[in-house]
Formats: structure tokens, C-alpha cells, sequence
């Protein structure tokens, strides 16, 4: 019989639940979970691995979850080729920054670069490009390039040592998400010893490493090979920066933004003409990074302000990458660079004009056969037009530079005027720089304020300076323990730091190499606390120099004006016509000074017309020039009015006599004294007797002595009157009309 096992129904297991076995049960089960118990509380340990590949497998797990978390996939939002990666050259003035740019581009692009303006775009391999800026040496320029910097190249003069401006972009960096760092040394062929060259070398680097991170890059570059970089170091330098990863920063990749690397004005010309101020419309061209912008957004332009986008088109690539570079034609070369503001490149971006770049033999009137045109017009005249290209082709500067340096003589002996010496002049005249002192100097270049500060800054240094004749000075940057010390080397201003130990890089330098010879800079320093210190003590021992101490500055200060003043003093009119006077008004003037000192303060003050006033009384009072021909004082400012002129008109032989003598008659001298002064010094021509004037001036009659006094008198009036009866025998009018007639000519 067959049996269907899948028909078959087996019993279901039944557990006891009660029992002696059930009991057993619970029994060793409760006793396991106990001893379970007991082990945990008596071991914390008792999940550690208990074996070491398990450790192993298990630690290495967590690290590759580490590792994996901090590389998470970056999501690139931009589509395309890649912007080029910014790379900012950035070092105080004159340290080789566009030397270096010019060097590392004739290494990625074999081209030799004019100059360096702008962003220069490279290709620097298959699926990179490069954009080289140079960062300017203001706050300004360093915040901005520190905003689009991908990779910052800080150079440093190794000869001289760390210098402000490397800290103060370091700074900025920190502020804008700092992006990769590397140092360059230059000028290390100024130093002559090896030793010295590799501590020097050595020092930098670690102060390097304390201020970015352990181990961060320090490029060297040790002199130059006909006025460039070494190929071989540039070489390396070159494929550091090509290998290297840039780090996308966080904030950049979700915002978009664009370096500007030409731009061009397309307002028309006719409303520029008409008002210089109007609204320009400026089309920008770059590389869109970060993510996508659109028409409409509100976009804010460094240094200009914020405005919004009216238009954006997509243009193709100036410089695109060889791979995606699609040669159209057989003429169409790989363009490995495009540099439209340092004139590289098909186009060349000019402050008011965007040229051409068209090669020397495809155009006929270029400036580079001039020998050989020569040669070959001779015989036959030039076009007139073809002349006029030439000329324009030697033109230097555009109009508006030429007119910008041009000035004009005014006078034979004052300094030429330029046109920014006038606009000065009409700003003062109309009040506006009350208190801006833009004064023509002697060469005739304006001296500004800034001038004037750097003037006082030198003056000041040289009263500090050393035995090099380099003088110094230092600050405090506030907030950092960085020290500014300020110092003019061959003209230059060189702003060193000095790190918070108190000593000067490169005074470590000569103490670490000089040991115990003093250099000339820690010498320098000590004479200059020595005679601090001479100074204070002559203050502590004499009150008087108190005050010069104090304005010890103000007075050097003035110095300095008043020579300047001396020097440009111009000559006066007066004395070119009539010649150097002995007695000058500035004499008469001072002798004023000493007598009133307080009036002359006051004078400052006055308004105009009074001190004008003062001044003319000062003329009338006999306080001219007495050497000066040209005036006469007390006349030229007398003032007669009608009444005097009709007087005086009557008193001719024009006029009314006997209506003058009514009016105003003179007094009738009644004594024979009086006569006296009336005809002075007298000589008979018939019978040549001398008649002399005896004077009657009280000072004259105090000198004679009484007794003779009255003998002298007795003996004159015999002799007058004499000499009146013999007058009056010769002449039959009176006397008397004789004397008005010739009083008014005398
Ligand atoms: N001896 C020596 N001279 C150098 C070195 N690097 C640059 N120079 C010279 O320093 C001068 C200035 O170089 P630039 O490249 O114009 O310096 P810069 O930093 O661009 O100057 P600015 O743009 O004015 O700030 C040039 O005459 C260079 O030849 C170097 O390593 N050694």
C-alpha cells in the first residue's frame, strides 16, 4: 500500500511546562545569562577584538570611511572645458613678479612677453590652462586678487627678507578662503657667500612654514641668465603648478563670477562728446567660474560698484584646450595664449582703441621695412597716404597723454605751469583746497600733500639716519605681532618686518652669521638708542631745549619751508628796474616785527582790506622804500578836493588873483624874519655881493649864545634893509605880488 507522505499529519511538539526536566532548564539558562552578566560588569573590555586581523580589518575599514567621507565627490556645476585656474602673482615692489610671469610664459608658450598687463591666459597641457595675474602692490588690488586667486605665488627678496606686503595678502587670503599657497625666493645671486646664502635660504623656510603650515613650498631662484630666470628652475617651478590640485573653495563654486581680462566701451561716440559723464555701456569679457550666471542678475564690480547685467552672451574660447580645439581651416593655428591687454595675441586691448594684430607680410605699410621701403621708393614718390600711416605709426603717446605733460611758459624766469598747476590754482583761488598746499616746486613738478608727508617722513629719517644713509623707521601693524620697520634703500621704500622676538629678519641674519662682529645694521641701531638716550638726558638737564624737543619736528618742519620759500622767492619788478635797494621791504618789515610782534600775529587774522589799510598807512608815515624812486610818499596818496583845486587853479597866472588872495590869502610875512625864509640864499648879480641865508630855526638859534644873538640881529636887519631899498629902487612892482606869483611854483 502506498502511502502519501504529503497526506501524512505529524503531532506538533509539545514543551513541558511543568516538571523536573522544565525545571532544569530555566535553571542553567538563568545561570548563563548571570554569568553573562557578571563578565560584562567585571570586563568593559570584553568587546574589544579578540583578534588582531579582525583589529586590522576592522581599523582599516574606518580610516577608508574617513578617507572617503573627507574626499566626497566635489559635483562640478560648470559644464564645459574648465575655466583656467587663476594663479596670482603676488611680492613687494620690485621683487621679479613680472619676471616671472613673463618667464613662465615663454616656458609653457615659447613667446617673449612685452609686458605684463592683465590676465594672461596659457595652455599649459592637454586639459589645463593657466591665467597668470600680477597683484598690485595697494590694499585695494590685494583684496581683490586675493578673491580669485586659486594658486598664490609669493614672492620674496631673499637678499632683504620678508617684507610687509607678503603678510598683509597672507592676511587677506585667510579672510577670503585661502587658497593654495607656494613662497618664491628671488635676488638670492646678491649674496656672495655660500653659507650665508643656505641659512639665509634655510631661515626663510622655516619662517615660511610658521606663518602657512608645515611644509608648505618654497621655490628658489637663484639669480638671473640674461635678465631671466633660470630655465632650468622656471622648468620646475612650471611643473609644480601644472601637476598640482587645485581645491575648489566652497563659497567660489556656488557663486559665480568672472575675471574681466578685456573690456571694451560701446557707448556711442557722439554721446560721450556731448557730456563726458554719461552713462557708459561696457561690455566685459571673461571666464564664467563657479556656477551659471543670467541675464538680469544684479552683479557687483570690484572697485565700481553694483549694477545689474543687461545682456550675456557665450562666446567661443579665445584660448581653448588642444583637445577641444576644432581646426577649422589649414590657416588656423593652435592658439596656446591670449593676452589681449599686454598686446599677445590676435587682438591688443589699448585704453581707447582695440587693434588688429595682423602679421608684418600680410600688410604693406608696416613700420618694419622702413629701411627696405626705402630702398625700393627710391625713384618714384611715396603715397601720400602711405606717408601718413607711417607717421601715425611713430607716434608715442595719444593726444590726451601729450596734453596731460605739456605746460606752458608764462613768464621767462617762473617755472613752467602745467595744466594739473592750473586747475590747482583755480581750486585755491575758488577756495576749495583752503588748506591743500600744492605748491609749483622749483623744477616745476607739483608737490601734493602725499609730497609734503614723504618730504617729512625723509626729513624726519634724516635726522635718524645711519652711517649707510639709510634711514629707518617702524610701527606697529595693529592686531598682529608683526612689526612694521619702514627703511629708504637706494630710494626705496622697504617696508621689512620684524617678527615678534623684537629682531629684524634681516638683522637675524647678519647676527647669525656674524656672531660676534657687530654689522653695520645692529651698529646703526645701537648709535641710534645711544643718541636717544643723549638726547633725553640733555632733556632731563636742561629746561630750555624742552620746547625744541617738543616741537622738534614742527621746527624742522619750517625750516624746510622757509628755505623753500627763499629759494622760490621770485624777483621783484621793482627791483629789476631800479635795482637791488639796501633798505627792502622785508627789512622794513621785520624791523616791525621786533617792535610790534603781537600786531604783525594779529595781521593774520585782519580781514584783507584792513591789513591793506595798515599797509598804506604804513606808506604814508614814511615807512617806504626811501631808495625807491618810483614812489612818492608822501604825495602820491594826498587827496585834494575841489575846493583846494580851485585854490591852487586861481593861484596861476590862468587864473583869478585877486580871487585866490579873497578866498585864502597867505599870510603876509609882517616881520622882516619872515622875508627871510622866503628868499633863502640871494646873490646880487650886478654888484656880486653874496647874500647868504642865515637860519632861524629854533635848534640853529639855541646852538648861538644870547649876547651875540642880539648883535648878529641888529647887524642883519641894517644889511636886509639895505638891500630891500636898494630891491625896490630897481624893481617898481611890489614885492609882495612877486611872492604869491611864485609861491604856487615852488
Ligand atoms: N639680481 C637679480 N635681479 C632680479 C631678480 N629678480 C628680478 N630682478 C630684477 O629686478 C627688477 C624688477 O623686476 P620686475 O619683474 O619688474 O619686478 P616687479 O615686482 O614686477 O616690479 P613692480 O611691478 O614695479 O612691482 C628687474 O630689473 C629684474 O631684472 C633676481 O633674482 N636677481
Amino acid at each position: 500500500m502506498a502511502v502519501n507522505d504529503a497526506d501524512q499529519s505529524n503531532k506538533s511538539h509539545r514543551t513541558r511546562q511543568s516538571g523536573a526536566k522544565k525545571d532544569k532548564k530555566k535553571l542553567k539558562k538563568k545561570k548563563e545569562q548571570d554569568s553573562d552578566d557578571d563578565q560584562k560588569q567585571l570586563n568593559p573590555k570584553a568587546f574589544a577584538f579578540s583578534s588582531s586581523n579582525k583589529a586590522k580589518r576592522l581599523q582599516s575599514r574606518a580610516v577608508e570611511k574617513e578617507q572617503r567621507r573627507l574626499h566626497v565627490p566635489i559635483i562640478d556645476r560648470s559644464y564645459g572645458e574648465p575655466a583656467p585656474f587663476v594663479i596670482v602673482v603676488q611680492g613687494p615692489p620690485q621683487v621679479g613678479k613680472s619676471l616671472l610671469i613673463k618667464s613662465l610664459v615663454k616656458h609653457y608658450t615659447k613667446q617673449n612677453l612685452p609686458e605684463v598687463r592683465g590676465p594672461i591666459t596659457i595652455v599649459s597641457g592637454k586639459q589645463r590652462r593657466l591665467q597668470f595675474v600680477e597683484c598690485p602692490n595697494d590694499i585695494n588690488g590685494m583684496i581683490d586678487a586675493a578673491k580669485f586667486a586659486d594658486l598664490a605665488l609669493l614672492l620674496v627678496d631673499g637678499s632683504y627678507g620678508f617684507e610687509m606686503e607678503t603678510f598683509e595678502f597672507l592676511n587677506i587670503l585667510q579672510v577670503h578662503g585661502f587658497p593654495k599657497v607656494m613662497g618664491v625666493l628671488t635676488h638670492l645671486d646678491q649674496f656672495k657667500d655660500a653659507k650665508k646664502l643656505r641659512k639665509t635660504k634655510q631661515r626663510l623656510k622655516h619662517r615660511f612654514w610658521t606663518e602657512i603650515y608645515d611644509g608648505a613650498k618654497l621655490f628658489y631662484l637663484s639669480g638671473l641668465i640674461n635678465g631671466k630666470y633660470v630655465k632650468r628652475e622656471v622648468h620646475n617651478l612650471a611643473r609644480f603648478i601644472s601637476v598640482m590640485k587645485f581645491q575648489p573653495i566652497s563659497w567660489r563654486t556656488s557663486h559665480p563670477y568672472v575675471l574681466v581680462d578685456r573690456l571694451e566701451d560701446a557707448t556711442p561716440p557722439e554721446k560721450v562728446h556731448q557730456n563726458k559723464k554719461c552713462d557708459r555701456k561696457v561690455i566685459l569679457y571673461g571666464y564664467l567660474r563657479g556656477c551659471n550666471l543670467k541675464k538680469g542678475h544684479k552683479v557687483h564690480i570690484a572697485g565700481v560698484g553694483d549694477y545689474s547685467l543687461p545682456s550675456i552672451t557665450a562666446l567661443p574660447d579665445p584660448c581653448p584646450l588642444p583637445s577641444a580645439a576644432k581646426k577649422k581651416g589649414l590657416r588656423d593655428k593652435e592658439k596656446l595664449f591670449y593676452a589681449p591687454m599686454s598686446g599677445l595675441g590676435d587682438l591688443m586691448y589699448d585704453k581707447d582703441a582695440v587693434y588688429i594684430n595682423i602679421n608684418d607680410h600680410l600688410v604693406q605699410f608696416s613700420k618694419v621695412d622702413d629701411e627696405n621701403s626705402a630702398m625700393t621708393s627710391k625713384g618714384k614718390d611715396r603715397d601720400v597716404g602711405e606717408v601718413l600711416v607711417k607717421s601715425l605709426q611713430n607716434t608715442k603717446y595719444s593726444i590726451n597723454e601729450k596734453l596731460e605733460n605739456s605746460s606752458i611758459n608764462l613768464f621767462g624766469q617762473k617755472p613752467k605751469v602745467s595744466p594739473e598747476d592750473l586747475a590747482d590754482t583755480w581750486d585755491d583761488i575758488a577756495g576749495k583746497d583752503g588748506e591743500d598746499n600744492n605748491e609749483v616746486d622749483s623744477d616745476g613738478s607739483e608737490s601734493s600733500d602725499q609730497d609734503e608727508a614723504d618730504a617729512m617722513t625723509k626729513s624726519e629719517a634724516s635726522g635718524s639716519e645711519d652711517e649707510d644713509g639709510d634711514a629707518s623707521d617702524s610701527k606697529t601693524t595693529p592686531g598682529d605681532h608683526l612689526k612694521e620697520h619702514i627703511e629708504f634703500i637706494d630710494g626705496r621704500r622697504r617696508r621689512g618686518v620684524i617678527f615678534g622676538s623684537g629682531v629684524n629678519q634681516n638683522e637675524l641674519t647678519d647676527l647669525e652669521e656674524e656672531d660676534g662682529a657687530a654689522s653695520d645694521d645692529v651698529a646703526s641701531s645701537d648709535s641710534e638708542s645711544s643718541k636717544a638716550e643723549e638726547e633725553e638726558d640733555d632733556d632731563n638737564s636742561d629746561d630750555d631745549k624742552d620746547e625744541d624737543y617738543d616741537m622738534g619736528n614742527v621746527s624742522k618742519w619750517k625750516e624746510s619751508l622757509a628755505e623753500r620759500t627763499l629759494s622760490r622767492k621770485t624777483p621783484s619788478l621793482m627791483q629789476l628796474v631800479y635795482g637791488e635797494s639796501t633798505v627792502n621791504s622785508t627789512s622794513i618789515d621785520n624791523g616791525n616785527d621786533n617792535s610790534e610782534d603781537d600786531e604783525n600775529e594779529e595781521d593774520f587774522f585782519k580781514p584783507v582790506e584792513e591789513v591793506k589799510k595798515s599797509t598804506r598807512d604804513g606808506l604814508n608815515d614814511g615807512m617806504v622804500n626811501i631808495d625807491d624812486c618810483s614812489k612818492c610818499a608822501h604825495f602820491v596818496d594826498q587827496r585834494w578836493d575841489e575846493k583846494d583845486n580851485k585854490d591852487i587853479r586861481n593861484r596861476f597866472v590862468t587864473g583869478n588873483l585877486a580871487k585866490a588872495s579873497l578866498s585864502n590869502p597867505l599870510p603876509r610875512p609882517n616881520t622882516e624874519e619872515d622875508n627871510d625864509d622866503v628868499f633863502g640864499d640871494f646873490e646880487d648879480l650886478e654888484t656880486g655881493e653874496k647874500y647868504e641865508n642865515i637860519q632861524t630855526d629854533d635848534a640853529f638859534a639855541a646852538t648861538i649864545p644870547k649876547g651875540d644873538d642880539l648883535e648878529a640881529e641888529q647887524q642883519r636887519r641894517i644889511k636886509k634893509l639895505a638891500l630891500r631899498a636898494k630891491f625896490d629902487s630897481q624893481y617898481p612892482f611890489s614885492v609882495s605880488l612877486l611872492i604869491y606869483l611864485l609861491l604856487p611854483l615852488i
